[in-house]
């Protein structure tokens, strides 16, 4: 094992893993994830990796230190760089499969990146913890041992990026944060779970129906930076005020957390169609935790020039809208995305 990023020996039979560890509770340090004053990301590569017996077993690991934050600090310029070193490790076949460990709070954004723009069958898979990695009961090190056992099953290949928590396997697609501190947080409402692995025994429930990777339209190539997406959130008496003040700043798209299916005040929809008239594609979400939000439904999107967002939660909306403007893509181009990813 080495921490610099160096490569795991090739020994015959045995996957190779890359851990590339970014931080998060998985790497915290406290009697809870509750505690006054409580910080995420301290505990580095190594350690995580000594604290779970029997993971070497697993695989021929190696371990790389990308960053050490708690994930409410991910932004776009980090999403680069750890697509950017997972194609690397990928290209220079260093490893057969990569696990980031990373927060909870966004692993779903960053997991889903990765499904869009990584080009290999090879596994990325994530996880994290919702406890300390020093907390009772902690839930990280079981968490490690499935996520290594998912990156070194050459069944995972071709199924995209997978967050793996709490025995559940989910596709980064469809996995959100559902509870603030339950251990069972995450959900894919709608598809529902892509696998289960108990101990490092691994099963497969479906394939991902949606393009991604090596099928997918994204990529990095010529991404230095991704444009700025805001997201609005709709609630009852919602006013024109903050719609305005993203379109001044500087917003190219705009996502809307919308109310039920992806409505808004009518004071909102008149600001958004004044948006969408002046070229920031304005796409419309749902606050509602499952559901599609539908083309010309209650709103009438064609009038209007917005895009539906379909099955893509508010935060996933934004990466695709992201990625979508980075490529150039207009409207028309962007509610077909929407609907194909
Ligand atoms: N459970 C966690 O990992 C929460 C933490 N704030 C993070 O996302 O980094």
């Amino acid at each position: 094992m080495s921490a610099g990023g160096g490569r795991a020996p090739r020994e015959a039979g045995r996957r190779r893993v890359r851990l590339l560890a970014t931080g998060g509770t998985i790497a915290g340090r406290a009697a809870s994830g509750v505690e006054p004053g409580y910080r995420s990301g301290e505990v580095a590569v190594e350690a995580l990796i000594d604290a779970v017996p029997g993971l070497r077993e697993l695989a021929a690991l190696d371990g790389e230190q990308v960053a050490q934050v708690g994930s409410q600090d991910m932004d776009d310029a980090l999403w680069l760089k750890l697509a950017a070193r997972v194609q690397e490790v990928f290209d220079s076949d260093a490893a057969d499969g990569v696990v980031i460990t990373h927060g909870t709070d966004t692993v779903e954004e960053t997991g889903w990146f990765l499904h869009l723009v990584v080009k290999s069958d090879r596994p990325v898979v994530l996880t994290g913890a919702m406890r300390p990695a020093t907390a009772l009961s902690a839930d990280g090190p079981l968490n490690l041992y499935n996520a290594v056992a998912v990156a070194a099953d050459p069944a995972a290949r071709g199924r995209g990026a997978i967050v793996v928590l709490n025995d559940d396997l989910h596709c980064a697609r469809d996995v959100t944060k559902s509870s603030t501190t339950d251990v069972h947080t995450f959900i894919s409402p709608g598809p529902g779970l892509l696998g289960s692995a108990s101990y490092g025994r691994v099963r497969y429930f479906r394939q991902p129906p949606h393009p991604h990777t090596t099928a997918s339209g994204f990529s990095l190539d010529g991404i230095r930076q991704l444009p700025r997406v805001d997201i609005l959130y709709a609630h009852a008496g919602m006013t024109a005020d903050l719609v305005r003040a993203s379109v001044s700043l500087g917003a190219r798209g705009l996502v809307m957390a919308g109310v039920g299916n992806g409505n808004m005040s009518t004071a909102a929809v008149r600001a958004l169609a004044e948006a969408a008239r002046e070229g920031v594609v304005v796409v419309r979400s749902t606050r509602v935790v499952s559901g599609d939000v539908g083309r010309n439904i209650e709103l009438d999107d064609d009038a209007l020039g917005l895009v539906a967002a379909d099955q893509l939660n508010p935060q996933k909306a934004r990466v695709l809208l992201q990625l979508c403007l980075a490529r150039g893509m207009e409207r028309d181009a962007v509610q077909d995305a929407f609907h194909r990813y």
